[in-house]
């Protein structure tokens, strides 16, 4: 099977426009990302709908709580059979043992990553949390944390990939938001990179919104970018 590396972020309202986008697509050239808005508004059936089409999916529902409240939550999105799931860093070692813990007894058990610092996040963000760190000194300290505790990688900014493939290793999976090609409006982003220039930093996969979703004629956007990645 092939490895896209673009995971399109199907942040819509309902379950009308994400299966409109997706027929529009094909399992070959990207993966979905389900996340909180079209989760709640769906709940599993919009998956099964998706995973029936081919698509592998990366449900980001991003838990953070207790140990046991989020290994269960984890053990119950790892069991709708889906590619990837995550939880926050922030969440803490006894956290994230325990999430990882939860979803290696499942039958099939999916990709477990940790978001570190949110890509909308800059520096002042992070000293008004009154943390004394810059972004990447931040991402690092969570990165490190979460191959610790024995996830399968992060979610970070591509801004922080080179730094992070240095300390993790090559078998770390990276995955990027924040990615905007050239001329692409930022929208919430703060620290982001091209397509090209996050997998050329180390990247594993890109997450995507709006510059495909909201693009006029988002197959061709999203054939745009596969191209221009195309060997990297
Ligand atoms: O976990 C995520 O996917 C995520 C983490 C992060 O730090 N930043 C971030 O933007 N995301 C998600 O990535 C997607 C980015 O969408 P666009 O900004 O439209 O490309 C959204 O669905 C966000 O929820």
């Amino acid at each position: 099977m092939s490895d896209p590396k673009i995971i399109v972020a199907l942040d819509y309202p309902g379950a009308a426009p994400a299966l409109a986008l997706a027929h529009r697509l094909s399992p070959e050239l990207c993966r979905l990302k389900v996340g909180k808005e079209l989760f709640t508004a769906t709940g599993p059936a919009l998956l099964e709908k998706l995973m029936k089409s081919g698509f592998e999916i990366f449900l980001d529902l991003k838990f953070h709580d207790i140990p046991n409240t989020t290994a269960q939550a984890c053990k119950a999105a790892a069991s709708l059979g889906v590619w990837m799931i995550n939880v926050h860093a922030l969440g803490g070692r006894k956290m994230l043992e325990a999430a990882q813990l939860a979803v290696s007894t499942c039958a099939q058990p999916p990709k477990l990553i940790a978001v570190t610092l949110l890509t909308s996040m800059n520096q002042q963000d992070i000293s008004d949390l009154g943390i004394n760190a810059t972004p990447g000194e931040m991402v690092l300290r969570l990165a490190k944390l979460a191959q610790d505790s024995g996830l399968d990688g992060v979610v970070c900014s591509a801004m922080e990939t080179a730094l992070l493939r240095r300390h993790c290793g090559s078998k770390f999976s990276l995955v990027t938001p924040g990615i905007r090609p050239l001329e692409a409006s930022l929208d919430d982003q703060s620290r982001v990179m091209t397509p090209e220039e996050a997998l050329m930093a180390g990247s594993s996969y890109l997450v995507i919104g709006r510059p495909i979703t909201r693009a006029v004629d988002p197959l061709q956007a999203l054939l745009d970018i596969n191209s221009q990645i195309r060997g990297l």
